[in-house]
């Protein structure tokens, strides 16, 4: 029989320690024109608060933003863990036994540096040829952003454009998205970054939510013991959906107080 999300959410309530990772944009804030205007609704980081000050419960935020923007934007206080970058950046600092390699910077080699170079090159022209597109430079790669753009054929277009201008350059990673097309000079993936953080927090039980292509390669990752929620329509290896970032916080919110009843409970 299939489990519901209702019995999803109190069985990993439960769990003896749980890690409960999500994406950033489209699943805890919804999209805005300027990327540096997105912010987490304010019921999701209110359930984000109570998790992270609850014992045996490790929050993390895996991302394809810069690992310095989770720090400034989501996490201003320091106690999530941290994967910037599509899980190129880490930041395990918030976890309660420290591992060795807390903090995974980022450090390119000259031949990276000149390929990043070029495909920032390549970015800026196509944004002086698509008016209200723009440039959303990374610490290992650069984001083609379309959404201002009104006339959704044109939009496309320039989507388009882009990626055969990325697939030119040997050796980027190229990365659809919600109306932007990235490119990275770097391979990690959001899997990679949740492999990590699974090592190092050693949870029994992990929730991961995500709404676009590159939360699938953290989908990947989960086990039959894990919960996966597709934030929206796309297509997805999750077991579980919900239809928007309003959902996700209204059901974050129901499971933070699961979750602190059942710590509270075994204290
Ligand atoms: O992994 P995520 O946290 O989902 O980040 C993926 C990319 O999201 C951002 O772009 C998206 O959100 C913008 C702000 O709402 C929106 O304008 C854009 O259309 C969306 O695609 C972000 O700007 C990128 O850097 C992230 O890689």
């Amino acid at each position: 029989m299939t489990e519901t999300l209702s019995d999803a959410l109190a069985r990993t309530a439960g769990a003896d320690h749980l890690l409960i990772a999500l994406d950033f944009d489209g699943t805890l804030a919804p999209f805005t024109e300027d990327p540096a205007d997105s912010r987490p609704l304010p019921a999701a980081r209110e359930a984000l608060d109570t998790l992270a000050d609850l014992p045996r419960t490790t929050v993390a935020i895996i991302s394809g933003r810069p690992l310095e923007f989770l720090r400034a934007v989501v996490d201003p206080a320091r106690r999530m863990v941290l994967s910037g970058s599509h899980g190129a950046e880490l930041d395990l600092t918030a976890l309660p036994d420290l591992p060795e390699d807390a903090e995974h910077d980022i450090h390119l080699t000259v031949e990276q540096l000149n390929l990043l170079d070029r495909a920032v090159d390549a970015t800026e022209r196509l944004v002086s040829q698509y008016p209200g597109s723009r440039a959303e430079l990374k610490p290992a790669g650069v984001c083609f952003h379309t959404r201002p753009i009104k006339d959704q054929r044109v939009s496309e277009q320039a989507l388009a454009e882009m990626t055969r201008a990325y697939s030119e350059l040997a050796g980027l990673r190229i990365t659809p998205g919600q109306q932007v097309v990235e490119c990275s000079v770097l391979s990690a993936t959001k899997g990679d970054g949740l492999r990590i953080i699974r090592a190092a927090a050693s949870p029994d039980v992990i929730v991961f939510a995500g709404d676009d292509v590159t939360d699938e390669d953290a989908m990947a990752v989960l086990t039959v013991d894990d919960l996966g929620i597709k934030v929206g329509e796309k297509e997805s290896a999750a077991r579980q959906r919900v239809s928007g970032p309003e959902e996700l916080a209204d059901l974050l919110s129901v499971f933070a107080d699961q979750r602190a009843r059942v710590v509270t409970s075994i204290k």
